[in-house]
């Protein structure tokens, strides 16, 4: 491997197949390629166990925690209920979000006969005497007069075609002779020739894209051509993003035993991203009653927490839920990391407000955020489902005995040459407390419980930002 890879494998946290050839006792020495990165394949007991060695300290299967895919489809439900919701937004304002009503045409495309092209609109066969005395037909303007059999004008562009003509003659293919005011034409000239008739495109009422459908950059050009200045979209649902813990710093560097908050930076943008509205971000630090307030007093349709969700002196979510006579939903899902994660619908509105706790470690809170959050606020904004994707996976993957594992991966094309099919690169430094895989991450691999083969194909979930979000 040269210098360039060894860089490259680095900054992307790569799995490095020659760091792994050389053994787990050279490993030990370098940190940066296979150290403290490689927790799941030290088998290292926090994780929950990814390889033999954890099995034996792996804490016993715990019945309540919901399967990995279940729990996904129990947060679309949640997501799901209620009655349909429209919010009619300026077009500029609908950007990234999804159709409430189906867009149906308010006129037809193009609205009249137009030219295709910059030269003479003629009617009858050639040649044509050439009217208006440098007269001309511009685009923007009003209807021009009718054009008498044998005549020609000069047309733009976009501008309507006179009634009666027959064609439209490109300005380079037609000769006019000046002197006698006649037009000919250098070639065939074929009835109907860059004339764009009316209603080409579609006719006033013709459904143009259907309810649901994301609104692109496209589809606000299209919306504009087609005459709207607002569209009834389905609202973003609203998210207040709630971090808890005493030990989180704002800025500067971390301190006596206090961190930096990496979540509440990671969180807004991401759910934004994921097409929520966020209305705040706040740090409550662990202060159970600030927190019940906080929770019962929001006005979110969904309240995200982060920590606070394990059995701690001070892990409060689980107690402030009791409290505010919340239904847990999921309390605990059978993935590494995040299994403590929680779904919860909270009392009062009529289409049911939830929470989702994650769990603070920062990886095991994204694993939530994917888990729990995406499929919610993917239902509640109707936006469809994405296709399942796979893709094979390059190195073979430890597994927890019992629990699916979500692994950041990054894609590369695979063979010896680089010019094989795609594959995914298991990425290091995926410890729960860790973001550095994360961020030179592409995707997350869906590693099944007992883990996964080289080469085996494994499902995939792309970060949102890889599909190409406009907010
Ligand atoms: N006895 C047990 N202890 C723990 C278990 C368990 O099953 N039994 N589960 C472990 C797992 S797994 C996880 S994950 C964590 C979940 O903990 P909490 O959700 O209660 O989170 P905290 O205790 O508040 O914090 C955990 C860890 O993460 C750091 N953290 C928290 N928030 C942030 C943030 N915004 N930015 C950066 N880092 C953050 C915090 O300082 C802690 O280090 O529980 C295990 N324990
Ligand atoms: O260690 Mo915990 O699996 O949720 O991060």
């Amino acid at each position: 491997m040269s210098q360039e890879d060894r860089e490259v494998d680095e900054a992307l946290a790569l799995v490095s197949r020659a760091t792994e050839a050389r053994g787990p006792a050279a490993q030990a020495h370098a940190p940066h390629a296979a150290g403290p990165g490689a927790e799941p394949d030290r088998g290292g007991g926090e994780t929950g166990g990814t390889g033999p060695a954890a099995t034996s300290s792996a804490p016993p299967a715990r019945t309540r925690a919901t399967p990995w895919r279940e729990a996904r489809a129990v947060a679309a439900r949640a997501g799901g209920e209620g009655a349909p919701r429209t919010r009619r937004v300026a077009l500029a304002q609908a950007l990234g979000q999804v159709l409430a009503e189906p867009l149906r045409a308010l006129t037809d495309l193009p609205s009249f006969d137009t030219s295709a092209m910059d030269g003479w609109a003629v009617a009858g066969p050639g040649p044509w005497w050439s009217v208006g005395q440098g007269g001309q037909v511009l685009a923007g303007h009003a209807a021009p007069g009718a054009l008498a059999e044998g005549a020609a004008v000069r047309i733009a562009t976009g501008a309507r075609v006179p009634p009666d003509a027959t064609a439209v003659i490109r300005s380079e293919h037609a000769r006019l002779d000046e002197a006698q005011a006649r037009l000919y034409a250098r070639r065939e000239v074929v009835q109907g020739q860059d004339i764009r008739p009316r209603g080409q495109e579609c006719r006033t009422g013709d459904q143009l894209l259907p309810a649901g459908a994301l609104v692109s950059p496209a589809v606000l050009g299209l919306a504009a051509a087609a005459g709207y200045d607002e569209l009834d979209v389905v609202p973003r649902p609203r998210v207040e993003v709630l971090v808890l813990g005493d030990e989180l710093l704002d800025e500067g560097l971390p301190h006596d035993g206090m961190v930096r908050d990496a979540l509440g930076p990671l969180l807004a943008p991401w759910l934004r991203a994921l097409g929520a509205e966020v209305l705040a971000t706040r740090h409550l630090g662990d202060d159970a009653d600030a927190l019940h307030r906080a929770v019962t007093a929001s006005e979110a349709d969904l309240v995200v927490t982060t920590g606070g969700t394990a059995a701690g002196p001070v892990d409060h979510v689980h107690p402030i839920l009791r409290r505010a006579g919340a239904e847990l939903l999921v309390d605990g899902v059978a993935v590494r990391p995040g299994h403590p994660m929680l779904l919860a619908r909270l009392g009062g509105g009529a289409e049911g407000r939830y929470l989702v706790g994650l769990p603070g470690n920062p990886l095991a809170a994204v694993s939530g955020l994917l888990t729990l959050a995406e499929p919610l606020l993917r239902a509640r904004a109707q936006r469809p489902a994405l296709a399942p994707y796979s893709s094979p996976v390059r190195d073979a993957v430890n597994g927890h005995p019992h629990d699916t594992r979500l692994v950041p991966v990054v894609h590369r094309a695979g063979g010896a040459d680089g010019n094989g099919p795609e594959q995914a690169v298991p990425l290091h430094y995926n410890g729960p407390a860790m973001l550095r895989g994360i961020a030179a991450a592409d995707a997350l691999a869906v590693v099944p419980p007992g883990g996964a083969r080289a080469g085996q194909d494994l499902d995939i979930l792309e970060l949102p930002w890889t599909e190409g979000r406009f907010t």
